[in-house]
């Protein structure tokens, strides 16, 4: 990856089983960005995150991220990517049966961490990050949306992610709460530099924090009013 370049998709065509979803996108993300994805049902959001997370394949152009070539990514290397993501989406994917402490401890078994101590600090300090240290031993269902994506958002820290990925975070959540998980994620994409990248339907937000914004449109990423 040269320079701050941490998202780098160039002449990528996008493809849903035969379908071609997107056409020769062109999207350079930088490190520390803070970037809406809009565009209508259907257009590819999904799809494009798709592909920076590994989970659909790439055959043309080039594409890169968090320093991974997508194009050329074996299947065993694609839990490797993924921790260098912070994956954030709309139902909130929380193990309804297990405290936060146990849903953060279980991704990190999960991600190679073995240390008890280091364990329970890094429980304690993702907490801090996103105001809920005091609710480490609550259950999922004794949290508001709001809260519950907080705690997503702690999980999705946990590996101090180059990159946080969030496919419609707020779509459950009301407009203040929608405000104050966005402001966390501005504000976590501001202070650890980290490249954030937003699908979202809802322009109320958009308005309330505006930023770069990449659209899905007619089978292209434009920006600015232009193919990228
Ligand atoms: N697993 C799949 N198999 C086949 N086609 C798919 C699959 N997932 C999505 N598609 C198709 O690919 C296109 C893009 O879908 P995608 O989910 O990326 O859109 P989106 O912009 O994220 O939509 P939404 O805002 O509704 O989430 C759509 O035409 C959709 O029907």
């Amino acid at each position: 990856m040269i320079g701050n370049s941490i998202i780098k998709l160039s002449g990528v065509d996008i493809f849903q089983q035969k379908h071609l979803v997107l056409s020769n996108v062109n999207l350079h993300v930088d490190k520390g960005d803070f970037v809406w994805l809009i565009g209508q049902t259907g257009s590819g959001k999904s799809s494009l995150l798709k592909v920076i997370y590994g989970d659909l394949k790439i055959t043309t152009g080039e594409g890169h991220a968090g320093g991974y070539d997508l194009k050329a990514i074996a299947d065993k290397d694609i839990p490797f990517l993924r921790r260098k993501l912070g994956i954030v989406f709309q139902d909130f994917q929380l193990l309804t049966d297990r405290t936060v402490e146990q849903n953060l401890e279980f991704v990190m078994k999960a991600t190679g961490w073995k240390d008890k101590k280091l364990i329970s600090e890094r429980t304690l300090d993702v907490l801090e990050k996103v105001g809920l240290r005091s609710k480490i031993k609550k259950m999922p269902h004794e949290l508001s949306g709001g809260e519950q994506q907080r705690v997503v958002i702690a999980r999705a820290l946990i590996n101090d992610p180059e990159i946080i990925l969030a496919d419609e975070p707020t779509g459950n959540l009301d407009p203040d709460t929608s405000e104050e998980i966005v402001m966390l994620l501005k504000q976590i994409s501001m202070n650890s530099n980290t490249a954030v990248l937003i699908a979202t339907h809802d322009y109320h937000i958009i308005r309330a924090f505006p930023s770069r914004i990449v659209k899905c449109e007619n089978g292209q990423v434009i920006e600015d009013g232009k193919a990228v």
